[in-house]
């Protein structure tokens, strides 16, 4: 624990989700356990990207949307950190601000949620399942091309919701999520990452501030997670040598063991039919270099081409 000479409260910019609340909370507790005699206070926000939850999110603008207005808040100082689900945040990141802190990882993996079926594999013939991921699409059309993927929009609880009121036969959402919220008992199966490769930074929480707040940078410095930092760091760097933009049919997923770090990408193309892969293993300390030379024997491959066809 270490006191701070902060003064005033931080104010934590948040959207109004459970998860985004649930997000925003933890670093609130995760900075008063830290720094006792701070106050930290949640400023909930509505997005756009909220407000127009009935539309797939790629035909919106994709994963920028939901943070710009957070980033108005810090700009006007209405607010001084933002809290994001890692996998949310764009490579590239606006010049006035920068990622401070990434805290420990949660499970990264998919989760195969049903009330009616046991396991992917079970699920009969022609099955409905739901998801918008292209990502998950793929991967799951690759292993059970039978199955009749729809779209799936909304938060975790609308997207339970439809599952219960039966207009799926199965959904798949990140474990992650689910654990947060206490509803781990709603995870069916964990889907293993050689069915569904997780999405760049799945599972992990990411505090972003002002470049010029140099105080707060500082006092953020506690609560990054160096492993976890490391492993998003080297599937981000894949991420942005494939440009992955919004929406797009891209795995990655990253461990550490003892200093190694071996990163494997998947490029694939939606409709299941084609799926590129590549990994690397070498010192953690060449994490972005390391994915990077995963995104470029992706693009060897052909990713480029697969990509291109989406944008
Ligand atoms: N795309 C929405 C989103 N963003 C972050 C999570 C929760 C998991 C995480 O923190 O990575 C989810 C829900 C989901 O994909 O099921």
């Amino acid at each position: 624990m270490s006191t701070t000479a902060f003064s005033r409260p931080i104010r934590i910019a948040t959207r109004k989700s459970a998860l985004a609340l649930w997000q925003a909370n933890y670093v609130k507790s995760q900075l008063e356990h830290h720094y006792p005699t701070l106050s930290v206070e949640l400023v909930p926000m509505s997005t756009q990207g909220d407000k127009i939850l009935d539309t797939p999110l790629a035909k919106i603008g994709g994963k920028g949307l939901f943070i710009k207005e957070l980033e108005i808040a810090m700009l006007e100082g209405r607010a001084d950190i933002a809290v994001h689900s890692m996998k949310d945040v764009p490579v590239a990141f606006p010049e006035a601000f920068g990622l401070y802190a990434i805290c420990e990882r949660e499970n990264p993996f998919d989760a195969f949620v049903s009330n009616s079926y046991s396991t992917i594999d079970a699920l009969p013939q022609g099955a409905i399942v739901g998801t918008s991921s292209l990502r998950r699409q793929c991967q799951i059309r690759r292993y059970r091309p039978d199955l009749d993927i729809r779209d799936l929009r909304g938060n975790v609880n609308t997207r339970l919701a439809k599952l219960d009121a039966g207009q799926y036969d199965a959904i798949i959402l990140a474990s992650a999520g689910l654990i947060r919220l206490d509803m781990a008992h709603r995870i069916t199966q964990p889907i293993p990452a050689d069915i569904s490769l997780p999405a760049v930074g799945q599972g992990a929480v990411g505090i972003e501030c002002r470049n010029d707040d140099q105080e707060l940078i500082t006092l953020l410095g506690k609560l990054n997670h160096d492993t976890t930092s490391i492993r998003v760091r080297a599937e981000r760097a894949m991420n942005a040598r494939l440009e992955g933009g919004c929406q797009v049919p891209i795995g990655s997923f990253a461990t550490i063991s003892e200093d190694s770090l071996t990163i494997t990408g998947m490029v694939g193309k939606p409709d299941g039919t084609e799926l590129l892969f590549a990994s690397a293993t070498g010192s953690a300390s060449r994490a972005e270099e390391l994915g990077t030379e995963v995104a470029d024997a992706l693009l060897k491959q052909g990713a480029g081409k697969i990509l291109a066809t989406l944008s």
